[in-house]
């Protein structure tokens, strides 16, 4: 008996294991299933439905493909729209160069189409009544673009790319930094490093018996680093100097890394692993990224202290000795707890955000600012009768040896004019991208949740509906009544974004690059170079593919513009 009970026991409890694994293998089954049904959904299913949601209003484009929607044409399209420099070569009719895939579509699908970035969908949207819906009047309705892992590591956690409550917090802290009487005080820092770096040009010109070929998109760099410099670390500036120089060599790796693997879409994802790796770059990097680390956690901390030993010193109110309010200084106030009593810790902001916010402005601030200059400076070059104009202007208003200070720079109206035409023809940033929050209909149309939204800042620029059919043309002169007139829509000129996260450095890019060029255009007379070769391309912003080599000519010499050139490249640090 005993033993029939136990192999009765023993059989059921076989009978339970192997119903137990049964059912588990029967779970596992079912599971593998959901998520493989998910998988497919959102590979397959969910592209087709969203694609045919669109068509149904009007809206088609290159049709999705499993997994790469439509990056491989779109990859193919810009590599072969940059094979070739442009042409004829003094040409500004950028666009086809350097948005391909935009404007190749576009023809066939018309102003509002949609790509796929992946199984994401992206429509894109360059009517300037719709843009300004999305970036202003309904910006609410609307997320910036999550950046990929790798340009993120690039720009830094910070305002560019903060959401909601946090980046409210962190915009109205910095505002202050950027108000016109404010930035003011930087003017004289500024135009001293231009004139500097003049100085050695002439020198190389004089030494090379008349002329000097400047490549002015890495020399500009170094204009553009010591605003940045002194906006974001006031009175600190030496010790922010040494950081924001390991945070250019920082910056340096991680475009190289983001040039190789500039696919969108599929390349990103495979370079997000390849930055785990233990490799000797790798390990340089990290390294330079607990440097920068530990010199602005010192540098935060001596600050603080600075702040807490005299809450009424000037230091405290206003961020240095010459009463300019720097970045650091505004969120070391924010952080400081005697400040907001009552709600010190939801206003508090901590160090790892004020480090965040150092490098987002480093990388910001810099590259934009050379990009503009470097792309003014060439079609001064290209453009002699204006730059002539520009010239005689600076004399009038600076005078021949003078620094250009903040009470001249209003009076620079062909200068400013020419600016906003090098902001129309090349905006350093030539797309913007939203990220629908919710449900939304646009222009009619009805946008899915999740749906991005591509607003192509350049080909507004270059629209000739919008401008007129000299759109391709350099002409600064349809700035003269002032930007919301140059075109038939008053908002058809946003090389700074529209509504709430507009660039907050706009009036230091324009600071920054007017006085420059005051300084330039009093002291030389700028040539093109034979060995420039006109070659937009995007690369997170829009670069000269070759180079910038502009010749050089101090105003006093008698030379001509000749093969005696000297040709220079900056020092590197
Ligand atoms: C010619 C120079 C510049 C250009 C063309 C430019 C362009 C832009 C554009 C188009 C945006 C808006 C992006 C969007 O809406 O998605 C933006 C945002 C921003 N820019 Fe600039 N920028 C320039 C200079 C600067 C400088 C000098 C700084 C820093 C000192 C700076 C800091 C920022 C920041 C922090 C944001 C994000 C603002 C926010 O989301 O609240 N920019 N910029």
């Amino acid at each position: 008996m005993e033993a029939e009970a136990e192999a009765e026991a023993a059989s059921s409890g076989r009978w339970c294991t192997w119903n137990l694994a049964a059912v588990a293998a029967v779970g596992a089954c079912l599971l593998l299933m959901h998520v493989a049904a998910r998988v497919a959904d959102a590979l397959w299913w969910r592209p087709h439905r969203l694609e045919a949601h669109f068509a149904r209003q009007g809206v088609r484009g290159p049709p999705y493909r499993f997994l790469l929607g439509c990056v491989r044409e779109m990859v193919a399209l810009m590599a072969e729209a940059t094979a070739k420099p442009m042409s004829p070569p003094d040409s500004h009719d950028a666009l086809p160069r350097v948005l391909g895939f935009y404007h190749y579509w576009r023809k066939i699908y018309g102003p509002m189409f949609l790509i796929w970035f992946g199984p994401t969908p992206r429509l894109t949207v360059a009517d300037p009544e719709l843009v300004s819906e999305v970036l202003l009047t309904r910006a609410d309705a609307f997320d910036r673009y999550e950046a990929h892992p790798v340009v993120r590591k690039l720009e830094g956690d910070g305002l560019v790319s903060l959401h909601d409550d946090k980046w409210a917090l962190h915009r109205r802290v910095l505002t202050p930094a950027f108000y016109p009487d404010n930035l003011n005080r930087l003017a004289p820092h500024v135009a001293r490093s231009v004139v500097a770096l003049a100085e050695r040009w002439r020198a190389m010109a004089s030494a090379a018996g008349g002329e000097v070929e400047v490549d002015v998109a890495e020399w500009y760099q170094a204009v553009a680093e010591e605003a940045i410099t002194r906006a974001t670390f006031g009175s600190s500036y030496d010790s922010g100097r040494v950081v924001f120089r390991m945070q250019a060599r920082l910056m340096a790796f991680a475009s190289e890394a983001f040039r190789k693997v500039f696919v969108p879409g599929y390349s990103l994802i495979r370079a997000s692993h390849r930055r785990f790796l233990p490799t000797k770059k790798n390990r340089l990097q990290w390294s330079l990224d607990r440097e920068i680390r530990r010199g602005l956690v010192t540098l935060i901390g001596h600050r603080s202290d600075e702040a807490a030993q005299d809450d009424d010193s000037e230091l405290n109110d206003k961020g240095s000795s010459n009463g300019f309010r720097d970045l650091l200084g505004l969120m070391i106030n924010a952080s400081d707890k005697k400040e907001e009593k009552k709600q010190e810790e939801a206003r508090a902001m901590p160090v790892e955000d004020m480090l965040e916010e150092c490098k987002t402005f480093f990388f910001a601030g810099k590259q934009t600012t050379t990009n503009l200059l470097t792309w003014a400076t060439v079609l001064l070059a290209m453009h002699p009768d204006w730059q002539e104009r520009a010239r005689q202007e600076v004399l009038a208003v600076c005078g021949a040896d003078e620094l250009p200070s903040k009470e001249h720079l209003p009076k620079l109206k062909t200068l400013g004019m020419i600016l906003n035409e090098t902001l129309r023809l090349y905006p350093p940033a030539v797309a913007t991208i939203r990220r629908a929050k919710r449900d939304v209909t646009l222009g009619g149309v009805s946008i899915p949740r999740d749906t991005e939204l591509l607003i192509p800042i350049m080909a507004m620029h270059h629209d000739g509906a919008l401008w007129g059919p000299d759109a391709t043309q350099f002409n600064p002169a349809r700035f003269g009544g002032g930007a919301a007139k140059a075109a038939a829509h008053p908002l058809a000129f946003i090389p700074f974004g529209l509504g709430p996260r507009m660039c907050i450095g706009q009036n230091l890019a324009l600071l920054e690059a007017k006085l420059t060029l005051a300084v330039v255009l009093q002291r030389f007379r700028l040539a093109r170079s034979p060995s420039y070769v006109h070659a937009p391309t995007v690369l997170m912003l829009l670069y000269p593919q070759y180079g910038a080599p502009v010749i050089f000519r101090p105003v006093s010499s008698q030379l001509s513009v000749s093969d005696r050139t000297e040709t220079t490249r900056p020092p590197r640090h």
